[in-house]
């Protein structure tokens, strides 16, 4: 049976009557991996901090493994573990002995537990490595470790990613699924690496202007995703009127250099061989789907009063 992680009521973070995060309701399960996008400024940080508690003073009401009082809540949060902003590490020391030092100071007796979470950030072949000339990716990963050391059942990432190489990226990717998959581990992720989110997140937290402005989970993400269909021809302004002429309800845009088709319903090959049938060259041919990515752009364009992407191209429009 799932169990309720956390629950926040109207909470919101002024700075200066400036609201950094404003009337934020949420409701989290045990085992759901949550990933919060939004602009720079949104206010994903401040959310991720109120409920890591480092930011003590905010309005509303927060309850976390249903512990709500100030007491019950510094009990709850052994539970859990974040990466938010760098941990200050000994630049002297190697991953293995500044684990070590925090162990200690958090009164963690398993010294096994430094090598099995060195083992899963992928960190344990560094030796005598001091931090100090570890890459951006290694600092990030024992900043990951560090957060995991105590076994925590909830765990809150800011930005986890970033400056991670592929291969890192990759084997994050594995490490959050298997913590959520295999351990029950509940995630709260924020990253500005959407394709990334969405190949990892149950969940997404749309944020805009301190507001949770739209939320959904993976299934109803695909549901909602726009596929597009990109093309390059020789003739574009035939390519359109080939289009319209045959499919007028899709629509088509001029986007740098090459046309964008969306709202198809059928084979994108049949798009393909009107056009060869027709004589035109068309040297590039491809579906693209950024299913998050497209969705985010539309969901902040429409929550900022702007009109959406995506309009219908004529031929002189082309041309
Ligand atoms: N300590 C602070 N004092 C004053 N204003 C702050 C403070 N911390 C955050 N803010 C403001 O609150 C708003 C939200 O900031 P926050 O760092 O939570 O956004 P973010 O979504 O994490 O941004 P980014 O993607 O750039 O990291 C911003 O306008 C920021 O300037």
């Amino acid at each position: 049976m799932s169990e309720t992680v956390l629950e926040l009521n109207q909470v919101s973070k002024f700075y200066q009557k400036q609201a950094a995060i404003e009337d934020i309701n949420l409701h989290i399960e045990q085992g759901e991996i949550i990933g919060i996008a939004g602009p720079n400024g949104a206010g994903k940080t401040t959310l991720l901090k109120i409920i890591a508690g480092l930011i003590p003073n905010f309005q509303g009401s927060l309850s976390l493994y249903q512990s709500q009082n100030k007491r019950q809540l510094e009990k709850a949060r052994h539970q859990l573990g974040a990466l938010i902003e760098a941990p200050a590490f000994f630049p002297n020391l190697s991953a293995r002995q500044n684990l070590t030092y925090f162990a200690i100071q958090r009164q963690i007796k398993d010294e096994t537990r430094i090598d099995e979470v060195l083992d899963l950030v992928h960190l344990n072949h560094t030796g005598n490595k001091k931090f100090k000339s570890f890459s951006l990716g290694m600092k990030q990963r024992l900043g990951i470790a560090l957060a995991l050391i105590h076994r925590p059942k909830l765990l809150i990432l800011d930005e986890p990613i970033n400056g991670l190489d592929p291969e890192g990226i990759i084997q994050l990717r594995q490490l959050f699924k298997s913590l959520a998959q295999n351990d029950n581990i509940t995630l709260i992720i924020s990253s500005h690496i959407l394709t990334e989110l969405e190949s990892i997140a149950s969940r997404f937290l749309i944020i805009d202007n301190g507001h949770i402005i739209d939320q959904f989970t993976h299934a109803e993400l695909m549901e909602r995703k726009k596929p597009v269909i990109n093309i390059q021809t020789n003739d574009l302004a035939r390519t359109v009127t080939l289009i319209n002429a045959h499919y007028p309800t899709i629509k088509i845009e001029l986007v740098e250099g090459k046309l964008q088709l969306v709202d198809f319903d059928i084979e994108p090959y049949k798009i393909n061989e009107l056009l060869v049938q027709q004589g035109l060259q068309v040297s590039a041919f491809y579906h693209q789907v950024y299913p998050l990515e497209e969705l985010f752009m539309d969901i902040i364009s429409k929550n900022r009063g702007q009109t959406s992407s995506v309009t219908s191209t004529t031929e002189s429009e082309v041309k």
